[in-house]
């Protein structure tokens, strides 16, 4: 939703020819056994690449821009097999474009390794065999830690794969099947151990050399020095201290399911070993934190504060967690101060809690699950505000805009620019570090893709990759920087409302996003090109809300893509039916005939309002009148009530028309000569076209609320400014609704004198 789509573009066709064709061939050797290449020829023109990529990054000024196409591969499953299970195999052993189930392969990185897209090394077998490995979805953060040269690991079920140089390798894309072996681990053939000497270590030696990687921020090695200091017998009071200092390292690489778990049991082995229970209370409140289990963190540091008050980080946590769960709990939150968080963060990821409002995911017929509302809520009312699970920013500003991806399925044959390979990577890995989140993930729509049935092999989470990318692809979100800040940049009713083709198209581009994240209940929002409720963002926290009245038991529905004035035409509604599979109702609503009609009068009156001139304009009235008249001939190519299909085309026509009126002088000001009545007249039809009804006589009353497009708040603090002239009773009721249109645009009304000039 609203993420920068290329699909249908030449480049994207182009690429995915060339994937084809990649494919095809590949597919031809299917089965077969390729011939080896040298060993030492292969290391050699590895580093020779990795050399030449090297000199690339050091030569790139910041100013060169660089797509890198990532290509989705055919999906297929994880290993759900225990290692026990499968047989070993040999490099010699393997088949082209074949996934090897039921065997392992033990191998050893003998060059250094190199990350692009994926973290890439050569690797050798017992017999000296060797091939490239590409793992992807590895840790960003500590990619280079990751298949350096000496590292001994198992892969599961491999997948030997032609490249697309034209060579052959591994290729493993599930985080589950590989396992990386500690330097000690007994599986690593003797000719092959680095650390025999320490085999035979204890776990105390082992939990020193864990603190001294602690010291060096090196926390997967102290992690992994814990864990081996674990099986070597230790004292029940060594357990208490390994596992609390574990803790801390799991707390540091982000691991917050087995930190919590640690700490637990260090909290509860505390009294029979007399210790104290104060680093394992902290360790404990900062895993629920992180986990946004804010009560349970609460309540975990009220107590730390009963028996250790002198405790002063203690007392700035509790605070911290105590605003979180005012937050969760309430749903107040100080606007103003997150823009200016999102503004100095980068990533701009707020240390904010999600606020569920009077929402619930329910059944929705045809369309599957669907979140309604609770109880009956009014235009404005906050539904809910989402932090996201991952929020992937692209700073078009900064150095990063430099680099962007062009992700491509071939087998959708979409494509999207911008951060959704990011967001994908940082999902998959949230999520094979706490695993106590997969079900709120994959939980969530993945159209007819099949998961494999298991939660965890090997100890180890199973997070189908392919799964995610499913997830995402049908799930996530574009968004701005903010939504305020995105719009303001070029608030100006002349660029911002429009008739002409051109700037529609730009309009469009303009509502695409480069950065996306994942909202999970927002994910269970149903399309309507009618909708009901209205997202926003600030940094990475997503804010909802309804755009009319609703009474309890209503279906929340919002746009996927922005509608447009010739909605329900073909183009538009096609990628709802390619990408999400389900054509829209209201795309049923006009007949060719009617639209045809209505094509002709829009671009009758285009042409009537460029053609104004100073002359024209003077006899403001008389355009008016003339622009009503039209409106009124489009608005009959309409079947239904304006209430129950906006009418997009009216709506635009009318605006740009007053756009060209207000540029020459508006109310009096100028040289046009426009009545305040007749511009009421003309801001009223345009707001009825969006579907609003309103009663606008001796009181100003929205009986109800329509389309909430972006620009509704300036028709209503147009409309306020015209009452000022016209009915200055009216100006405060216009005012509150202009008020109430800018807390649904972009969220909230803090910054609302600021934008509205009040
Ligand atoms: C982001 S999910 C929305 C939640 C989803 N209905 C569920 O059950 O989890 C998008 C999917 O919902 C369904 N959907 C959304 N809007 C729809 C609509 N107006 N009509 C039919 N299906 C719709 C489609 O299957 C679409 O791919």
């Amino acid at each position: 939703m609203d993420t920068h789509d290329v699909s249908g573009t030449l480049e994207l066709a182009q690429s995915i020819q060339r994937r084809e064709k990649t494919l095809a061939d590949s597919q031809a050797r299917k089965g077969q056994r390729p011939a080896r290449h040298p060993r030492n020829q292969v290391i050699l023109r590895f580093q020779l690449h990795l050399m030449a990529f090297r000199i690339r990054v050091l030569s790139k000024g910041p100013q060169d821009f660089t797509i890198k196409s990532s290509f989705v591969p055919l999906a297929y499953v994880p290993c759900v097999a225990p290692l026990s299970a499968l047989k070993k195999t040999m490099i010699d052993d393997l088949l082209l474009e074949t996934h090897h189930r039921g065997t392992y392969l033990l191998v050893r990185a003998v060059t250094p390794q190199n990350y692009i897209t994926a973290v890439m090394a050569i690797v050798e077998d017992e017999k000296g065999d060797v091939l490239m490995a590409q793992l992807y979805h590895q840790d960003d953060g500590r990619a280079e830690d990751i298949l350096v040269e000496g590292m001994v690991l198992i892969i599961k079920e491999p997948y030997f794969k032609l490249m697309s140089d034209g060579g052959y390798g591994l290729r493993v894309d599930h985080l589950s099947d590989v396992v990386f072996l500690a330097a000690n681990d007994e599986r690593i053939p003797s000719s092959w151990q680095q650390e025999s000497a320490q085999q035979s270590a204890t776990a105390l030696a082992w939990k020193t050399k864990g603190n001294s990687h602690v010291k060096e921020s090196s926390y997967r090695s102290a992690i992994a020095c814990y864990t081996r200091a674990l099986v070597c017998a230790p004292t029940p009071e060594e357990t208490h201290t390994i596992r609390l200092n574990r803790s801390l390292a799991f707390l540091k690489t982000q691991e917050y399911d087995a930190a919590l778990s640690d700490a637990e049991f260090a909290m509860t082995s505390a009294s029979s070993v007399k210790k104290p229970v104060e680093k394992a209370l902290f360790r404990k409140a900062q895993a629920l934190y992180s986990l946004e289990r804010y009560r349970e963190c609460c309540e975990v540091l009220k107590d730390l504060r009963l028996e250790y008050p002198d405790n002063t980080a203690a007392k700035s946590e509790l605070t911290r967690a105590i605003s979180r769960l005012a937050e969760q709990t309430h749903g107040k939150y100080p606007f103003k101060q997150m823009y200016a968080e999102a503004a100095c963060l980068q990533p701009p990821r707020l240390d904010r809690a999600t606020y569920l409002g009077p929402v619930a995911v329910q059944p929705a017929g045809s369309r599957g699950r669907g979140l309604f509302t609770t109880k009956a809520v009014k235009a404005g009312d906050l539904l809910f505000c989402e932090k996201a699970f991952a929020h992937a920013f692209d700073d078009q500003k900064a150095d990063s805009g430099c680099n962007t991806t062009m992700l491509i399925d071939p087998e959708s044959r979409s494509g999207t620019i911008g951060s959704q390979s990011d967001l994908i990577n940082m999902t998959v890995q949230k999520l094979h570090r706490n695993p106590s989140l997969l079900p709120l993930i994959t939980d969530l729509h993945h159209g007819a893709y099949q998961p494999v049935d298991a939660a965890e092999v090997d100890g180890q989470p199973v997070v189908d990759t392919f799964l995610i990318r499913r997830i995402i692809a049908l799930n996530c979100f574009g968004c701005p920087l903010s939504t305020l800040t995105s719009y303001q940049h070029d608030r100006s009713l002349s660029s911002s409302l429009s008739t002409t083709s051109a700037l529609e198209k730009e309009k469009e581009e303009k509502n695409a996003f480069h950065s996306c994240g994942l909202w999970p209940t927002a994910s269970y929002i149903n399309h309507s090109c009618d909708s009901n409720a209205r997202r926003s963002f600030v940094g990475d926290m997503m804010v909802a809300r309804a755009t009319r009245d609703l009474p309890a038991g209503t279906e929340l529905t919002w746009w996927y893509q922005q509608p447009w004035p010739r909605q329900p035409a073909q183009s538009k509604n096609n990628k709802l039916h390619s990408h999400w599979g389900f054509a829209c109702a209201c795309a049923q609503a006009t007949s060719p005939a009617a639209l045809a009609k209505r094509d002709a009068l829009a671009a009758g009156l285009r042409r009537y309002v460029l053609s104004l001139g100073a002359r024209e304009l003077r006899d403001g009235d008389a355009v008016a009148v003339r622009i009503q008249g039209a409106a009124d001939a489009m608005a009959a190519t309409y079947g239904a009530p304006a209430s129950d299909v906006p009418r997009l085309a009216v709506w635009m026509a009318v605006q740009s028309a007053l756009v060209k009126m207000l540029k020459a002088g508006g109310l009096g000001m100028g040289p046009v000569v426009l009545r305040p009545v007749r511009m009421v007249e003309l801001l009223l039809a345009a707001l009825a076209a969006l579907g609003f009804v309103i009663d606008a006589g001796a009181a100003l009353v929205v009986r109800r609320w329509g389309l909430l497009a972006t620009d509704v708040v300036d028709l209503w603090l147009l409309l306020r400014d015209a009452y000022y002239l016209a009915a200055p009773e009216l100006v405060t009721a216009a005012e509150g609704y202009a008020r109430t249109a800018h807390r649904i645009v972009f969220g909230e009304d803090e910054t609302f004198e600021s934008y509205g000039g009040v």
